[in-house]
């Protein structure tokens, strides 16, 4: 497969080593001030690139019927924009906050977990992500899923960064040294807690993720999940 990176950083680069090690090969490492990009060069875009570009990235793919897989987070404003553009123009796209095996089922789980607490409002959920202090956006696109998972199954009906007061599920984010990513839910009452928590070693299982989705994207058209990719059903 002919694959394209739009954004050459820790992402883009464990990608290229993924990919490689798959049989693909890559045929441009695209940036913001990349000129002229072929895309008849390309079967397959994946995009790990920055908030203010990745839209932009993700809008060009499609309008040049190239698939395209992204990561970015912090441009989730205008992904309604980008599913409308996918279909009008029968698109093949993927975002996906996260894109590891495990924080995939981590979601069923929390999902599961949500469901569960559901009538027993004894017990106070909260998020807590950490990640390197390179991140550029606050809360992590992983956390706001997890948010998102739990106030679909709650009563709650919106998240707060760095907020306790009532009504809103608080999210708290730290930046650490190199953490990849670290996600945990807990539900905390007097009398005990439940903490559900992933933690990513390293980069390569988002990397293996997006380069999966990438090889199964090829020949559809559509807006998928990494549900989808990975049959969760
Ligand atoms: N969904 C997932 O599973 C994961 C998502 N991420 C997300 O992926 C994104 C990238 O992460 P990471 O690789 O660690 O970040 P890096 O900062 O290491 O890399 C980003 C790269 O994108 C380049 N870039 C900037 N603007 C553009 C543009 N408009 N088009 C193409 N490339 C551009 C930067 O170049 P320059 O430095 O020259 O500006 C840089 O090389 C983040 O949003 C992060 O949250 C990260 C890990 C997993
Ligand atoms: O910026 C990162 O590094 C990561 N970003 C994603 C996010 O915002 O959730 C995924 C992963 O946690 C690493």
């Amino acid at each position: 497969m002919r694959i394209a990176l739009f954004g050459y950083g820790k992402m883009g680069q464990m990608i290229e080593q993924v990919a490689l090690k798959r049989g693909h090969e890559i045929v441009a490492k695209i940036d913001e001030h990349t000129p002229n990009i072929d895309f008849n060069s390309m079967d397959v875009a994946i995009d790990f690139s920055m908030p203010e570009g990745a839209y932009s990235n993700i809008t060009k793919c499609i309008e040049n019927n190239v698939p395209i897989i992204s990561g970015t987070t912090g441009w989730l404003d205008k992904y309604k924009d980008a599913v409308a553009l996918c279909e009008s123009k029968n698109g093949a796209f993927i975002y996906a906050s996260n894109f590891s095996l495990g924080v995939n089922i981590f979601f069923e789980l929390n999902n599961y977990l949500a469901k569960m607490m559901h009538n027993l409002p004894e017990y106070k959920v909260s998020l807590e992500e950490i990640h390197h202090t390179q991140k550029l956006d606050a809360p992590s696109g992983t956390a706001i899923t997890l948010a998102e998972g739990i106030i679909s199954n709650s009563e709650y009906s919106k998240w707060k960064l760095d907020d306790n007061s009532n009504g809103s599920l608080p999210i708290t984010s730290k930046r650490i040294g190199k953490t990849p990513g670290t996600h945990t839910v807990t539900y905390d009452n007097i009398v005990d807690s439940i903490e559900i928590k992933h933690t990513a070693h390293n980069r390569e299982g988002f990397a293996l993720g997006a380069v999966t989705a990438a090889e199964w994207i090829i020949g559809k058209a559509g807006v998928f999940s990494m549900r989808d990719v990975l049959n969760l059903g």
